[in-house]
């Protein structure tokens, strides 16, 4: 199956293939949009027993695509096979909120999915494993994962915050008219959850230093809460959760730690955190990152005005109360 590819074959192993971000997510790392053309795919999906036979027909699809990165297409509903040699872990599968529901309402429902794949990833992977939790609450289920892989180093572990990210840039291009290129250095902070904050204080816009740019009363009462509350207006609107928009978030993040952030510009993706900016050790929050050689670092040295200070002590506020209650759950 595999054509003139030149790099060693990556495993990837995507959780909850049978579902709706997997449908839109699998085609495009077999189609070499995530590691790129030269790299071969070996992929392994990780259903529950009854959506196998569903994860069969995708894999149908998948090879009736053809696509010359796409070197193999295994199914499991075995975490620890499906983890055997994972290079780049998606960890999708779990119960999307419905409306009216906020992320942290899934913890108890979804928490137990991440304890054995942690295990399984520690148990399996190679040593270079990139993992990145997008089932919600996103950074709490990292965290938890984290915690039952004891030999993989903490910052292997990572959550999706890069929709939110590509949500603001969006809103920022759409609001000034500028293209979405234009937009560097735009930063979530925190949670996956309505708390997160969308910091344009750091950003630039066409060169030009966002706050100078945007009206400041448009930034807390307009801008903020639709990034922060995006995913509730998607469902609304839907009646399901985001699907392509997450799964190419997904990619984004992917092919940004592996392939590395332009110069003169971050990204964001919540990361185990070592201190920085106040938040907990331990704690998986978003922030400002670039990824140097393969590794995602922190942006230090920005400056954070009093109301980004609150704002971001809100979101960390959360993710303890997320980490308190998994922990008297059992889940840590
Ligand atoms: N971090 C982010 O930005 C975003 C996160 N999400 C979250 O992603 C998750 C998946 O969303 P959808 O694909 O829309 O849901 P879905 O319900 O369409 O698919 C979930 C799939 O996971 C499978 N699954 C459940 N438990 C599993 C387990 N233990 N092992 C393997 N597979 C398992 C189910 O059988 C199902 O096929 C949800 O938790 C959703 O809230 C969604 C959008 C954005
Ligand atoms: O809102 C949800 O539940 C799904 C999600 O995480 C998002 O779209 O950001």
């Amino acid at each position: 199956m595999a054509g003139t590819t030149e790099n060693a074959p990556v495993t990837v192993t995507v959780t909850g293939a049978a579902g709706q971000i997997g449908y839109a997510l699998l085609f495009r790392i077999a189609s070499g949009d995530m590691l790129g053309p030269d790299t071969p795919v070996r992929l392994r999906l990780l259903e529950i027993p009854q959506a196998v036979k569903a994860a069969e027909g995708t894999a149908m699809e998948l090879a009736d695509c053809a696509f010359p990165t796409l070197e193999s297409v295994d199914i499991f509903d075995d975490a620890r096979k499906a983890f055997d040699g994972v290079g780049v872990a998606l960890l999708v599968g779990a119960r999307p909120r419905g409306p009216g529901m906020e992320r942290g309402d899934l913890l108890e429902a979804n928490g137990g999915i991440f304890g054995p794949q942690g295990e399984a990833i520690n148990a399996g992977a190679a040593s270079d494993v990139r993992v990145l939790v997008v089932g919600n609450p996103a950074n709490t289920n990292a965290l938890i994962a984290a915690s039952h892989a004891p030999d993989v180093p903490a910052d292997r572990f990572t959550a999706m915050t890069r929709l939110d990210h590509n949500r603001a840039l969006s809103q920022l291009a759409t609001k000034t008219g500028m293209p979405v290129s234009a937009i560097r250095r735009m930063t979530i902070w925190g949670n996956h959850s309505a708390t997160q904050y969308p910091d344009v204080f750091q950003a630039t816009i066409g060169g030009r230093p966002a706050p100078e740019v945007l009206d400041q009363h448009w930034v807390e009462h307009t801008f903020i809460p639709t990034v922060a509350r995006r995913g509730a207006a998607i469902i609304e609107a839907r009646g399901a959760s985001s699907a392509a928009s997450a799964a190419n978030a997904a990619i984004d993040h992917v092919r940004t730690w592996v392939h590395g952030t332009p110069e003169g510009d971050w990204t964001s993706a919540a990361i185990v955190s070592d201190g920085s900016y106040g938040v907990p050790e331990g704690l998986v929050s978003s922030y400002p990152v670039v990824s140097r050689e393969g590794r995602w670092e922190i942006v230090q040295g920005l400056e954070l005005n009093e109301f980004s200070r609150a704002r971001i002590d809100a979101s960390i506020a959360e993710l303890v109360d997320e980490r308190d209650a998994v922990r008297d759950l059992g889940l840590l």
